[in-house]
């Protein structure tokens, strides 16, 4: 099954546990033998969202291309930030499978419409069979599903439809919070944890704060 992971995040400013997070699922989903991982796509999130500490989406953009420089399967899609306001999370894997599809489905009938997006793997097209969307997350963004005032329960519903891949992370146990949630249960199948076995605590929050007085 061939497959692309996309995060969503702010990425204020992107650390290497983001990157890291990418290739701990990669490699994990590869061992696992049933999936191929064409591609990774990092996604920052608009400068709507206002959170504490969220620099300027210009910033935030060159900062990720800057550290994607070297990956050669990592890329950063700058499309949340091009819409006029913030974008739910389904709404955003919803826009890169259509897109996906489309370019796939052009192909298919010798067309070449459309321009290629910069985070839109060559691997793509050089087959037919499905590419599928998946959600990579550290587990802290899966505990955040819990809180109805940031999640409706369709959005979760969608979210695991789509199937989520989540890295352990500090202070987090996915275990007990997909076990105490119905809706995560029901669909405990489509979400694959991961183990970060090289645990570390690194945070954005931690870079900004240290950066802050310069240490
Ligand atoms: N150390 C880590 N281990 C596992 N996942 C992580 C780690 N750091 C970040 N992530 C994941 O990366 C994604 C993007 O994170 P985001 O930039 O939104 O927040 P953050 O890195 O936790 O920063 P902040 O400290 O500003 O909240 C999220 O899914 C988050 O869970
Ligand atoms: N309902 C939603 O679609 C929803 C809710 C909360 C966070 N998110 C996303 O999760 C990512 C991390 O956000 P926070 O840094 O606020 O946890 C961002 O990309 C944000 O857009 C989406």
């Amino acid at each position: 099954m061939r497959l692309i992971l996309i995060a969503c995040g702010t990425f204020s400013p992107p650390t290497l546990m983001h990157l890291r997070m990418f290739e701990i699922a990669r490699n994990h989903l590869m061992e696992r033998g049933a999936f191929q991982v064409i591609g990774g796509i990092m996604s920052p999130v608009h400068d709507a969202q206002r959170k504490p500490g969220l620099v300027a989406g210009t910033h935030r953009l060159a900062m990720l291309r800057l550290a994607l420089r070297t990956s050669n399967w990592i890329r950063v899609s700058d499309w949340e930030l091009q819409q006029p306001q913030w974008t739910p999370t389904v709404d955003v894997l919803q826009y890169h499978k259509d897109c996906i599809n489309n370019v796939m489905k052009e192909k298919v009938e010798g067309r070449r419409d459309s321009v290629l997006p910069e985070w839109l793997p060559a691997e793509v097209t050089q087959r037919e069979d499905e590419v599928h969307v998946r959600f990579l997350a550290g587990a802290d963004l899966l505990a955040t599903f819990a809180d109805t005032q940031l999640w409706t329960n369709e959005e979760v519903e969608t979210m695991c439809s789509y199937g989520l891949v989540v890295i352990s992370r500090f202070g987090s146990n996915p275990e007990k919070f997909i076990f105490e949630s119905d809706v995560l249960s029901k669909y405990s199948r489509n979400i694959e944890l991961v183990t970060n076995w090289s645990t570390n605590n690194l945070s954005s929050t931690l870079v900004r704060r240290l950066l802050k007085r310069d240490s």
